[in-house]
């Protein structure tokens, strides 16, 4: 089993009457890279502020590498890296100079951290280039060699991928699963895209309007969203010789002695159907299940996969 690294116990944030994050309970694992998803206002930026230090929550707990106390928290938060509000960087200055700023202010010990951060995200050839002169994906690099410098074993990252083209997403991306297998660094990651983060999630967080509505890992909603040919029969066992022996398929679920799930010839169903009625199976039903991801997220969250 994983060691947890952050769980919230029936974490709730209020400003004035405005719930913005309502009895809230995630769990993390080492290991893991958490997509917290959510339409704008979902709560998603409240929480990873809670988590950070950066705000106080109204009610609740934050358990991080095992530590609940206050003063704990505090020593705790010294393992974890962070963008959770847009990172200020001097515009004037090179990548790093700029990283030299935040080792400093920090307390990080070592110059070494600065090399090794710019060569992970990519930005050791930027020589002089001032900040001002970056890209987009640059800026976001950047940020993310900032948050990686103390060797954190947590990286709470808030919408690193906004306003990156296509890209600019890949690379970030990419870097994240770098940083996760390489450096077995865990992340919780938020956006409100989906697709930003389906390739890389290994477990996700559904937040809406402050409320966690589902909280499951990527094999989960795999097995959820998988597509199949639902067949209601008479006799599941004996369909199953004809589903193997006549059409050829092995990838197939018997459900109950009335229902098979057949992960092959999906989109031609009526070869299925013309095929056991042949060999005198007695067919109740025959129809398509299963939805895409983006379906998923919708039905949950609403919106349209930009939720
Ligand atoms: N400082 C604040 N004062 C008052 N209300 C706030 C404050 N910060 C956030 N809220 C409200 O709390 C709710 C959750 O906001 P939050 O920023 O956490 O959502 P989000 O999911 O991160 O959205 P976005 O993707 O737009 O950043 C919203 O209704 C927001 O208006």
């Amino acid at each position: 089993m994983s060691e947890t690294i952050l769980k919230t116990n029936n974490l709730v944030k209020k400003y004035g009457n405005q719930l913005a994050v309502n009895n809230v309970n995630i769990e993390i694992k080492s290991g893991d890279i958490y997509g917290l998803i959510g339409k704008n206002g979902a709560g998603k930026t409240t929480l990873l502020k809670m988590i950070t230090g950066l705000t106080l929550p109204t009610k609740g707990e934050i358990q991080l590498f095992g530590e609940t106390s206050n003063e704990g928290l505090n020593e705790v938060r010294k393992r974890t890296g962070a963008i959770v509000e847009t990172p200020s960087f001097f515009p004037y200055l090179s990548a790093r100079k700029n990283l030299e700023y935040f080792r400093i202010q920090r307390g990080i010990v070592g110059k070494d951290v600065i090399d090794e951060a710019l060569k992970l995200v990519g930005l050791s050839d930027t020589g002089k280039k001032k900040f001002k002169n970056f890209s987009m994906g640059m800026k976001q690099r950047l940020g993310l060699a900032a948050a990686i410098l103390g060797s954190p074993d947590l990286l709470i990252l808030d919408e690193p991928i906004n306003g990156l083209d296509p890209t600019g997403i890949v690379e970030i991306r990419e870097l994240l699963l770098k940083l996760n297998k390489e450096k077995n660094i865990t992340i919780i990651i938020s956006s409100h895209i989906l697709g930003e983060l389906s390739q890389i999630a290994t477990k996700y967080g559904f937040l809406n309007n402050g409320d966690l509505i589902e909280q499951l890992s990527s094999k989960e909603i795999e097995e959820k969203c998988r597509r199949s040919l639902a067949l209601k029969v008479k006799d599941a066992k004996k369909t199953s010789v004809v589903i193997e022996e006549e059409l050829n398929c092995t990838d197939y679920e018997v459900r109950d002695k009335n229902e098979i799930r057949l992960y092959e010839l999906i989109d031609t169903p009526e070869v299925v159907i013309k095929t056991l009625v042949d060999n005198n199976i007695i067919l109740y039903s025959a129809h398509q299940v299963g939805e895409s991801l983006e379906n998923y997220f919708i039905k949950r969250v609403g919106g349209n996969g930009n939720a």
